[in-house]
């Protein structure tokens, strides 16, 4: 679907067959409906996109506090080992665990929040998440000088921060009109690095203030309550997505929701169609019934869904695969060599992948998904060959200070490492899963995705050090071959998303569309829709499509939209086949 109103074309949203009303004239009943343009972001959705994003604030705040908490002094006092000559210490067991048990709730979290999401709804979930991350918070606070109070806290606020990191997107793709969704979808990943930045500023404030005070750290994971209380409080002001309202049987509600996030009347073209959608596929895909296990296994026999949920995880793998934390966890040493203090480089570093992530978001709706994210799999790979070779070769490792050139030059290849990753795999890996899945397996698809991205964050974050004592810089190629690897697996296997509904991303996938070829894809009117179901599904989808082709024969269609036969599947160019389309919708309105 695309968005009307953009200069010179003023009707997008005629690419699907727009059989409706039961038993009405069709041709009519489409000259009746409104094409007037629509804004590009209602306030409605812009102020859903931040209020959700505080989920990524959080994300990010939690993760980015902890590598600076483990220097503050009265941290380190009460949760330290004590050295023996006056000095604490934290031995790598210790703090691993500190900061690993994040990452683990956060991979539990993830997975746990798909069956509550399906359960009560996106909306409710992520307030009980919201409460599940409190219960950390407090626990870390109230601990005195057990360190494995702040370990069992981390793990419970883990749990939460997880569970939001599924919610959060989710429920922005199901709400954002399609032209600006994968813009809205990325703001959670600006959150993220906002709150990272934060919490870089937070600790940074709270040790050169406050060093030998007990507040110091408190004061810090204290804070995170006013963004639980944002963000618990403000859902309820917001309505439940529509694809989940639809899926409960709450149609109106869907509607309602959908006009007022698309700044559109009830009977405009945008929600005409995108109703029809949702219903199609909610028709098709709702006759498997049963419980937790077997809606899981009928998850992995219904049509490409499995392929879905393989590559939702291995792009995810690939983002971490990036190597943007080993930057983020283990930058400091690289900006000893010109002797700038850890706290000042979390903030440095932190203060980039902030600012440059902006761009990220104009750039997945101006040059769509996969253009921008293979670019930016290749910028990664230069730059890390750069570093790498850079570290490995000129940097003295034993006392960098001998060699500030060679810090300089690592600094500026980070930096522009960074300002890859920030502006695209960063936040645009967060969009892709979310509109990868068909409604029905979305929160579970989108789970295996998220646990995916946290498993290998653990992992990095784990086996980093480890690596780096073994091979030093030359850990760098091994980023740089992931990258490559990332860039090679969007090219081969993700389809174009940009300007599409959510339903006609599932089409995509259904129909085999050659992901090269998809970013020209025409989608199909629904009798083909219909045969190439049939063709797809399983049993159970064939009959639901059939009860849906009845209702589709009983509308009667639209000659000439219907008609398309296959050849037109794929239009010479994008602009054409606008144009085209456009021209055929006026002439329906004539
Ligand atoms: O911005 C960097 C941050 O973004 C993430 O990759 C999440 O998308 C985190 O793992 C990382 O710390």
């Amino acid at each position: 679907m695309k968005k009307p109103g953009k200069p010179g074309m003023t009707v997008y949203f005629d690419q699907y067959n727009p059989n409706s009303e039961k038993g009405t004239d069709v041709r009519r009943s489409l000259a009746e409906l409104d094409y007037s343009p629509l804004p590009l972001v209602t306030g409605r959705s812009f102020a859903m996109a931040m209020l959700v994003s505080m989920g990524g604030l959080i994300f990010g705040y939690d993760t980015g506090q902890i590598s600076g908490f483990l220097e503050m002094p009265d941290f380190l006092r009460r949760f330290g080992q004590d050295s023996g000559n006056g000095e604490y210490h934290f031995s790598n067991v210790r703090s691993g665990l500190i900061v690993a048990l994040l990452s683990i709730g956060t991979l539990i979290g993830a997975l746990a929040a798909a069956p509550l999401a399906d359960g009560i709804g996106r909306r409710l979930s992520v307030c009980v998440w919201c409460l599940i991350c409190g219960v950390g918070f407090i626990i870390q606070i109230a601990a005195s000088t057990a360190w494995y109070q702040v370990m069992i806290g981390r793990l419970i606020a883990g749990l939460g921060v997880g569970a939001l990191s599924l919610l959060v997107p989710m429920y922005q793709a199901e709400t954002a009109p399609p032209w600006i969704r994968g813009a809205l979808v990325c703001t959670y990943q600006l959150f993220i690095t906002m709150g990272i930045f934060l919490a870089a500023c937070f600790n940074y404030g709270t040790y050169i203030h406050q060093r030998n005070n007990s507040a110091s750290w408190r004061i810090v994971v204290g804070i995170g309550f006013a963004f639980l209380i944002i963000l618990g409080v403000g859902i309820l002001f917001f309505p439940e997505t529509p694809r989940y309202a639809y899926r409960k049987g709450r149609k109106d509600e869907a509607k309602e929701t959908l006009c007022r996030v698309y700044g559109a009347p009830p009977h405009h073209y945008s929600i005409h169609t995108q109703m029809e959608e949702i219903e199609a596929k909610f028709l098709a895909e709702s006759t498997i019934k049963g419980g937790f296990v077997s809606e899981v296994s009928s998850m992995f026999r219904a049509p490409r869904v499995a392929y879905r949920v393989a590559l939702g995880m291995t792009l995810q793998m690939f983002q971490q695969l990036t190597g943007a934390n080993y930057f983020f966890y283990y930058g400091t040493t690289i900006f000893q060599s010109v002797q700038i203090s850890s706290f000042v480089t979390q903030v440095i570093l932190n203060g980039i992948n902030f600012g440059v992530t902006f761009i990220g978001l104009y750039l997945v709706e101006h040059y769509g998904r996969r253009k921008s994210l293979i670019a930016g799999s290749i910028w990664m790979v230069v730059f890390f060959l750069l570093f790498a070779s850079v570290g490995h070769f000129s940097l003295d490792q034993t006392d960098p200070t001998n060699t500030p050139q060679a810090g300089i030059a690592l600094i500026c290849f980070a930096s522009l490492f960074i300002l890859g990753y920030a502006t695209t795999w960063g936040p645009q890996v967060w969009a892709l899963i979310s509109e990868l899945f068909p409604s029905r397996y979305r929160a579970k698809g989108m789970a295996l995705s998220t646990a995916s991205n946290w498993l290998w964050n653990f992992l990095i974050a784990f086996f980093s050090p480890f690596i780096t004592g073994a091979i030093d810089f030359r850990y760098g190629y091994v980023f740089a071959a992931c990258n490559v690897l990332g860039g090679l697996i969007v090219y081969f296997f993700l389809v174009e998303g940009q300007g599409r509904t959510l339903e006609e991303i599932d089409t995509m996938y259904l129909e085999r569309v050659p992901p090269r070829k998809s970013a020209k894809w025409i989608p199909p009117s629904a009798e083909e829709m219909a045969k190439i179901r049939r063709q797809a599904g399983t049993d159970e989808t064939v009959l639901a499509m059939d009860a849906n082709n009845e209702d589709v024969e009983k509308r009667g269609t639209l000659s000439g939209e219907t008609e398309r036969g296959n050849e037109g599947v794929f239009a010479n160019g994008k602009t054409e086949n606008r144009n085209g389309s456009a021209a055929h919708a006026e002439d329906v309105i004539r």
